[in-house]
């Protein structure tokens, strides 16, 4: 595994140095280096046999960018293509962790929720390629990570592992010839500090999105979207424990061998998917069932993340059979918009706030798959007001003949809880 082939990122930065010629400004891919200067090293690594010998013969980053898609016409389509790079290539750096992770490499934030390397590592590398691939506008990113505990005495070692990571990980994809040094790290994480709004464009990102599903070995997603003036115009999901068929049974597994799904959507061009290690896109579409007696609904695997009795109690309102098929992550938009079931529904507890990155590449990747995702009163979610999404009901997506149907359940099934004295 790369993270632990011992190429400590002071010898692999010293090595890459000595070895290499000063690349001419002129030929580097990535002018918005620019607006950083103190964010990375670079360097022209073509002639470092010891740096070839770590590369693969065709990174799949770069693979799944050559692939055609539906929206190669749209006016977003180099950001799609630099956002489906981005979250390919922190997606290679999660599934590294994942498969070896220790308990150095998880922390505690101040909201006692867990994040580790892996996120921090992810929101990195996504900075990082959207900055070089991006050059046109100013660059503005609202996302969940920031770099607060890593510069706090005793964070050392773990921002040593995250820059070797994440240098590790450059390392082995032949089109990045990048190197980042502590402090670029640092920056590269403070880049997604943009509140947002509903002006101009911002990228929306959950680094690693189901935190708990990872560290369980579960779901979790890299969740990247492009806001342009407070609308939602592209997103990309990457699920590396996604079957890239579908989800066929109740446990969540696939009768496909092949696992890691790239979910894409631009705005009036649809949505696709397509394997993370870059097969074609293939266009997708939710599930046309008017029956709810043949739908089956999903929800979070984290019973804290939303109420379960609540979910319950909508689902035998409207009829369905099914029962519930909860996996963490906005893997579940992923599923629900290739038709994997029908409905979705989120009710987390009171007083908890939706965040705009835990929603917005999933919600487009559903709605350009022909699905509808709404509050519990069936408004639009908006996500021009900032980094949170202002909302106190609960969020439901399904397709556009069992919208009405599951609006008036949901309706019932809260009037009715709320008419449930509270046991305090
Ligand atoms: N108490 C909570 N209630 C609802 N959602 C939560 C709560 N704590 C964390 N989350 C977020 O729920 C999402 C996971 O969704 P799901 O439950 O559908 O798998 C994540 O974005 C997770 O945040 P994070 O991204 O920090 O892990
Ligand atoms: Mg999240």
């Amino acid at each position: 595994m790369a993270a632990r082939v011992g190429l400590p990122q002071q010898a692999l930065l010293a090595s890459a140095l000595a070895r290499s010629p000063s690349p001419s400004p002129a030929r580097l891919p990535y002018p918005p280096l620019l607006r950083l200067p103190t964010y990375c090293r670079f360097f022209s690594a073509s002639a470092d046999a010891g740096l070839q010998n770590l590369r693969r013969r065709l990174p799949f980053a770069a693979r799944a960018m050559s692939q055609r898609s539906e929206a190669a016409g749209s006016p977003y389509a180099a950001e799609l293509a630099a956002a489906k790079k981005a979250v390919s290539l922190a997606a290679r750096l999660c599934q590294t962790v994942q498969q070896e992770i220790e308990q150095s490499d998880v922390q505690s934030k101040a909201d006692k929720s867990p994040v580790t390397v892996a996120d921090y590592g992810s929101q990195i590398l996504v900075s990082l390629v959207l900055n070089m691939e991006v050059t046109t506008g100013s660059f503005s990113m609202v996302a969940e990570e920031d770099s607060e505990d890593l510069r706090k005495d005793g964070a050392e070692e773990i921002l040593e592992r995250i820059t070797d990571l994440v240098n590790e990980t450059l390392a082995e994809d032949a089109s990045f010839n990048i190197l980042l040094s502590q402090e670029g790290i640092l920056a590269a994480i403070d880049s997604g500090k943009s509140e947002g709004g509903p002006s101009g464009r911002h990228w929306v990102l959950d680094p690693i999105d189901g935190t708990k599903g990872f560290l369980r070995g579960g779901q979790y997603a890299i969740a990247l979207a492009l806001l342009d003036e407070g609308k939602v115009v592209l997103g990309v999901l990457g699920c590396p424990n996604l079957p890239l068929s579908s989800i066929n049974n109740l446990n969540g597994s696939s009768s496909g061998d092949q696992v890691g799904a790239l979910f894409s959507a631009t705005i009036g061009c649809g949505a696709e998917v397509q394997s993370l290690d870059g097969s074609p896109p293939q266009k997708i579409s939710v599930c046309s069932t008017d029956n709810p007696v043949n739908a089956s609904f999903f929800e979070s695997y984290e019973g804290a993340h939303t109420m379960h009795d609540l979910t319950g109690s909508i689902a035998e309102k409207l009829g369905v059979q099914a029962p519930p098929v909860r996996i963490d992550s906005q893997a579940k938009y992923g599923a629900l918009a290739r038709g994997d079931g029908a409905i979705y529904l989120r009710f987390p507890y009171k007083g908890y706030r939706e965040k705009i990155w835990d929603h917005a590449a999933g919600a487009i990747v559903v709605t350009e798959a022909g699905g509808l995702v709404t509050d519990a009163s069936g408004n639009d979610l908006d996500f021009s007001k900032g980094r949170f999404l202002d909302l106190d009901t609960g969020i439901i997506a399904t397709n556009k003949q069992l919208m009405p149907s599951l609006l008036k359940a949901v309706q019932e099934a809260i009037k009715e809880k709320d008419q449930v004295p509270s046991p305090l």
